[in-house]
């Protein structure tokens, strides 16, 4: 029998409490055999109990102290590194008073990665929204939080599923889809200024850097996608891929990386082109994210590459609709807890 202790600690927090968060830490706990190493919550301990009292989620609850690692997983049994909500919550009900809340259980996941009792943070979804009405009004996302909190001067949000658009790649059980995104929550019009040639360039980097790093691809191949409709039709309709994105891939590849593009974003996304690369990078969110959301939803993780800590995440929000209910899918969360161990193992493994 492995020893569980021999698994890599993930600490999982528990998102925003009014949403879908909660509920799908605590139905994983009822199928302790498919995680793939010891989870410690990050969350209030009350709202949990409370929660799972709602759904009649059989749970026991072990709180740790902040250097206690989880023991061995039990059947029914959730270890929490607890942080106190700042107002009691409400599912499908946000309350901005507890942005606070929501920004320290991240806290307490990047102080454990960096002190070694977790080997991944995975996180589950927070509402923007309600962490910048709480007085955070440069918040964008756990992304670029992290970035900050961890001195990194460059992230890059990448997302990668389960595709039934291009199921001829073999050699991969899970996410033969990757989607990696050159700006992440910006306003539309906002986008092309954005996009610059240096900034370009150490997104490229990063991705092909950590494509090797924590995928174990040797030479990763990346289709880029152009920023216009048909990349700018020679310039005619818009010439950022003649200003910016023709120039740092041509000199990329003069470095040797393996870079295709910049192709039209309407038909990169086909068997044709994706069987060829182990990546794309689209130029804004909806560009990348809703191609990847039709292709697999559910199935998918959200990974931060360039952290010196290692870090996934669900390919959903906080569904508050659903919030209370007991219907939400932890198809995604089981995913992202999957990467992250694998990405955990790899590191310890010492992949290049
Ligand atoms: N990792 C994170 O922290 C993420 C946070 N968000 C945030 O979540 C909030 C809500 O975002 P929306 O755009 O409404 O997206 P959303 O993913 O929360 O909801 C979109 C639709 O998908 C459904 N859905 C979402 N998760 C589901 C699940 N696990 N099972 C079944 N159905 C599910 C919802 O009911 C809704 O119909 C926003 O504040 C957004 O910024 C969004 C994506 C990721
Ligand atoms: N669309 C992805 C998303 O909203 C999650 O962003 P982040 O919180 O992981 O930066």
């Amino acid at each position: 029998m492995v020893d569980s202790r021999q698994q890599p600690c993930l600490a999982l927090t528990t998102g925003e409490p009014a949403g879908i968060g909660p509920e799908l830490v605590l139905k994983l706990t009822q199928d302790i055999d498919a995680l793939p190493g010891r989870i410690v919550a990050v969350g209030d301990p009350q709202l949990l109990t409370q929660r799972a009292r709602a759904l009649d989620i059989p749970i026991e609850l072990d709180v740790l102290a902040m250097n206690e690692s989880p023991r061995a997983a039990r059947p029914g049994v959730l270890s929490v590194w607890p942080v106190p909500l700042r107002v009691s919550s409400r599912p499908g009900v946000l309350d901005p008073a507890n942005a606070d809340y929501v920004l320290n259980t991240l806290d307490v996941a990047i102080a454990a990665c960096d002190q070694g009792s977790a080997q991944a943070m995975v996180t589950s979804p927070l509402h923007k929204g309600a962490i910048i009405e709480g007085g955070h009004p440069g918040f964008t996302g756990h992304t670029e939080y992290l970035r900050d909190a961890c001195g990194v001067d460059e992230v890059v949000m990448m997302l990668a599923t389960q595709s039934a658009l291009h199921g001829r790649v073999a050699g991969q059980p899970y996410c033969p889809l990757r989607v990696a995104l050159a700006t992440t929550h910006l306003p539309l019009r906002q986008v092309a200024q954005a996009i610059t040639q240096p900034g370009l360039e150490r997104v490229l980097r990063i991705l092909a850097r950590d494509l090797k790093r924590h995928f174990g691809i040797a030479c990763p191949r990346i289709a880029v996608c152009g920023l216009n409709p048909h990349a700018g039709e020679g310039g005619h309709l818009g010439d950022e891929e003649i200003t910016t994105l023709i120039p740092v891939l041509e000199r990329l590849r003069g470095e040797g990386m393996q870079l295709i593009g910049p192709l039209p974003a309407d038909t990169l996304f086909t068997p044709r082109h994706l069987d060829q690369v182990d990546a794309v990078l689209a130029m804004y969110h909806d560009q990348g994210l809703a191609v990847l959301k039709y292709a697999g939803f559910g199935l998918g993780a959200n990974i931060t590459l360039g952290l010196p800590l290692i870090r996934t995440s669900v390919d959903h929000g906080t569904a508050l609709d659903l919030a209370g209910k007991g219907v939400a899918d932890p198809g995604s969360l089981r995913v992202a807890l999957q990467v992250a161990a694998d990405m955990a193992r790899a590191a310890n493994q010492g992949l290049p």
